[in-house]
């Protein structure tokens, strides 16, 4: 892809961010690569600008290209503000998980639409701070109408073998090292569905930026609570490239489906819009604002403060 262009001068509405093993989109027309650099440095990859039916979408892949970028250190505010700043409006983002329910087999997809938070704070996770305050609600983490959309994608290539769970708690764990078998007992007595350690703060940051946003999870494994093997990274990777002709063929019709004009409102995430420039706008009074949160924030939402 070395000679493509660096820049791109129309919106993109849709990306994909691909997780463990998804590291590429195959199928789709490469038509541009973007880096841009946000004020929380440069994404974990430089964005791939594809075209998809004559549609553009950008694909970026959460652990680097070569799969170098540790759960605990995906840049993630950079990743979703560079995402935004090129039009970004909604993100379908890929995860391998592990199952901590026994019907959720290794290589069943979930549409998750609860998540219990597991990280232990160290990851940066939120777009204000240093002088602009604001709070979103996060009772709902997923897009309900979105995952609609993937979940009929899901049921619609069962004949593919595509099995689909229409939701799902994730809990996402700190990392990198796996669960002990007591934490995976006690996060299926809390009711936890499937475990990662990339759901957040990713999904916390799409909602303050007004994106769409929906996780679509590939389990690889039963995690350490099951009494067959315990997970570790070649059973994920085998499961992941064993279905890995599935997983592109989930997220392509998902992106088949969205870019249809019947989405557009949908796809432009209408329905977040104003829900988090309303509320900083009022939050920190003007005379108390640092330039630092201000600039910042002018970056994903440019104008919100003049
Ligand atoms: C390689 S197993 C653990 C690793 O796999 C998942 O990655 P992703 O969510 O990006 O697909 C999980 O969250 C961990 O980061
Ligand atoms: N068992 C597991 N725990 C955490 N993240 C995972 N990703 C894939 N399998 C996993």
């Amino acid at each position: 892809m070395a000679d493509l262009p660096t820049s791109f001068d129309h919106p993109v509405r849709i990306a994909v961010i691909g997780g463990t093993g998804l590291q590429k989109l195959e199928g789709y027309v490469p038509i541009a690569t973007v880096n841009p650099l946000t004020p929380w440095g440069y994404p974990s990859a430089p964005i791939h600008i594809l075209e998809h039916n004559k549609v553009p979408v950008a694909f970026l892949s959460r652990h680097g290209a070569y799969h170098q970028i540790a759960p605990h250190e995906v840049p993630s505010k950079a990743n979703i503000a560079a995402l935004r700043s090129i039009g970004v409006r909604t993100v379908i983002a890929f995860s391998a998980v592990g199952s901590l329910q026994e019907e959720i087999r290794p290589r069943d997809f979930v549409v998750p639409d609860q998540i219990i938070d597991r990280t232990k704070g160290i990851r940066p996770f939120t777009f204000f701070e240093k002088g602009v305050v604001g709070h979103v609600g996060f009772a709902d983490p997923f897009d309900a109408k979105i995952s609609k959309v993937v979940s009929a994608c899901g049921h619609a290539l069962a004949g593919d073998g595509v099995r689909m769970h229409d939701k799902g708690t994730i809990i996402c764990m700190e990392g990198p090292q796996f669960s002990t078998r007591a934490e995976s007992n006690i996060y299926r007595s809390w009711g936890g569905s499937v475990i990662n350690m990339s759901a957040l703060p990713e999904a916390k940051l799409a909602r303050e930026a007004e994106m769409v946003y929906q996780m679509i999870c590939m389990a690889t494994d039963y995690d350490c609570w099951h009494d067959t093997a315990d997970v570790d990274v070649a059973m994920v990777m085998a499961h992941m490239e064993a279905n890995g002709a599935n997983a592109k063929r989930l997220v392509g019709s998902v992106l088949d489906e969205l870019i249809k004009e019947e989405h557009s409102d949908l796809v432009s995430g209408k329905h977040w819009e104003g829900q988090t420039t309303g509320m900083i706008q009022f939050m920190t009074k003007k005379e108390g604002r640092g330039a630092e949160g201000v600039k910042n924030v002018e970056f994903l939402f440019p104008g919100v403060f003049s």
